[in-house]
């Protein structure tokens, strides 16, 4: 009989259960940045992190290499309470976080030397591995004196030198060039594959969806407000992977249309999936505003026009040499406003968004005005809120305490922006900044207009 294969706690090396994490606010209110989330790392795999900036990444991170605590819920290293054993992990970083007194050679040590190890045999060990990350001879260098190429090689030595059970990195490829990046990463590709080092799993935190792609066994997407996984799915190319393959393609534009489609989970997935859990808190009550202007939507909208209406957005970010992650509010923001679908990871003109990309400037703002009041909460309680106060103005901060309750306060002032940018540009109301006060703006010219007759 052929046993059923069954995940148990000693296969699994972590296993988070129900974690949660909340920060607190100057303001009394608790912010949940993680909601309740279930995990595992099981040897064998390399999981990429994918999601939004502000999703939590780093947080899960954080939390599931013991460096933070869960406000609730737990993690367990090989069934037992993380905080009760020791555990057997090295975190890369994106900023290398080397000692700029000590030399490479020091650098690498310093880890063996905080676990008490003797001096002959943590300088062999280190002098191996400044071997198999190819920084032979550099190990009486200073970080200073390196590219930052070579400091992160550091920085993956002295995350190797302890042997870590599981290597967790956050972002460690983006804060180096197109080619170094490519380099870094196959070559640790290349260790993994060979079993050149021990490691049994890595976890990668990426905002870089080829290099999830090109990496990763398994990808977790995340979604926001508060950080949920949204997708969880395996990857089973081999590799190397050819970036212009169908099956790679695919995968990468299954990825752009969850993160483009922040609720709903797409169909057609590229291979089997975990749905989201669902959010078991209170039910999201604003829309996340996407920090995207008003003339950057027409500007794509006319784009998409040019391409018969219809692009994919993975290319069109390339050929604009845009970052994605500076596309994807543009194109957030056009499908809130109802202006554009996000179809197998291609974007879609609608027809409310041709008509306004093809308009004057006076129609056009009467569209935004009718699309952001239509489909954008925040916007339409600042209106209403206008219209039936007798002095047809509001303070800011009546909005902010709602919003408050929702995101971080740094997001809240962030959402607050935009819902002004997006109102003032619709006309919908302006803003004194002075007073911090909404207004509508024909009580403004009316204002203005008894003080001219008073002047
Ligand atoms: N110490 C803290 N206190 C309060 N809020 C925090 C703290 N650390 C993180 N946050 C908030 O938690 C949210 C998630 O942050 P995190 O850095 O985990 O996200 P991320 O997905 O890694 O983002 P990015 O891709 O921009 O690095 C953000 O809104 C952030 O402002």
């Amino acid at each position: 009989m052929v046993e059923a294969k069954i995940q148990t706690d000693t296969e699994t090396i972590i296993r988070a259960q129900q974690v949660e994490k909340f920060y607190s606010q100057p303001s009394e209110n608790r912010i949940q940045v993680i909601a309740p989330t279930d995990l595992s790392i099981v040897p064998g795999e390399i999981v990429a992190l994918l999601g939004p900036s502000g999703s939590g990444k780093s947080t899960l991170l954080r939390m599931l290499s013991g460096l933070s605590t869960p406000s609730a819920g737990q993690v367990l290293w090989h069934g037992k309470p993380i905080g009760s054993v020791q555990i057997n992990v090295s975190i890369v970083f994106q900023s290398f976080a080397l000692f700029p007194w000590l030399t490479v050679l020091e650098n690498v040590e310093a880890p063996l030397k905080a676990r008490g190890m003797e001096p002959d045999e943590r300088r062999e060990r280190s002098m191996r591995i400044l071997d198999t990350v190819g920084l032979d001879g550099f190990q009486a260098a200073y970080p200073k004196e390196l590219s930052g190429g070579m400091r992160q090689r550091v920085g993956f030595a002295r995350a190797l030198v302890v042997e870590p059970e599981v290597l967790f990195m956050d972002e460690p490829f983006s804060a180096l060039d197109v080619l170094t990046a490519e380099n870094l990463r196959s070559e640790l590709l290349e260790l993994w594959e060979k079993k050149t080092i021990p490691t049994k799993s890595i976890f990668i935190v990426t905002h870089n969806i080829e290099e999830a792609v090109l990496l990763a066994d398994r990808i977790i997407v995340l979604g926001r407000n508060p950080g949920h996984i949204r997708t969880d799915f395996k990857v089973t190319l081999l590799h190397p992977r050819d970036r212009k393959a169908a099956p790679f393609t695919g995968i990468v534009d299954y990825i752009y249309k969850v993160l483009t489609r922040p609720d709903v989970i797409p169909a057609n997935e590229p291979t089997h999936q975990h749905p989201s859990r669902p959010r078991d808190q209170r039910q999201m009550k604003y829309e996340t505003l996407p920090h995207a202007r008003p003339g950057g939507i027409a500007g794509l909208l006319e784009l998409l026009i040019d391409h018969q209406g219809r692009a994919d957005i993975y290319r069109l970010a390339d050929d604009l040499a845009f970052e994605i992650d500076d596309l994807f509010p543009i194109v957030e923001a056009a499908q809130l406003l109802d202006f554009l679908h996000v179809e197998e990871g291609d974007a879609a003109i609608t027809p409310a968004g041709h008509e306004y990309a093809e308009s004057e400037i006076l129609r056009q703002k009467e569209l935004f005005r009718k699309a952001a009041v239509e489909h954008v909460l925040l916007l339409r309680q600042i209106t209403r809120a206008l219209e039936n106060k007798s002095d047809h103005t509001v303070p800011e901060e009546f909005f902010m305490d709602m919003l408050d309750e929702q995101f971080s306060e740094e997001e809240t002032r962030r959402q607050m922006e935009t819902a002004i940018n997006w109102g003032r540009y619709a006309e919908l109301f302006d803003f004194d900044a002075a007073r911090r006060r909404f207004v509508l703006p024909e009580v403004e010219a009316t204002a203005d207009s008894i003080e001219e007759v008073k002047g």
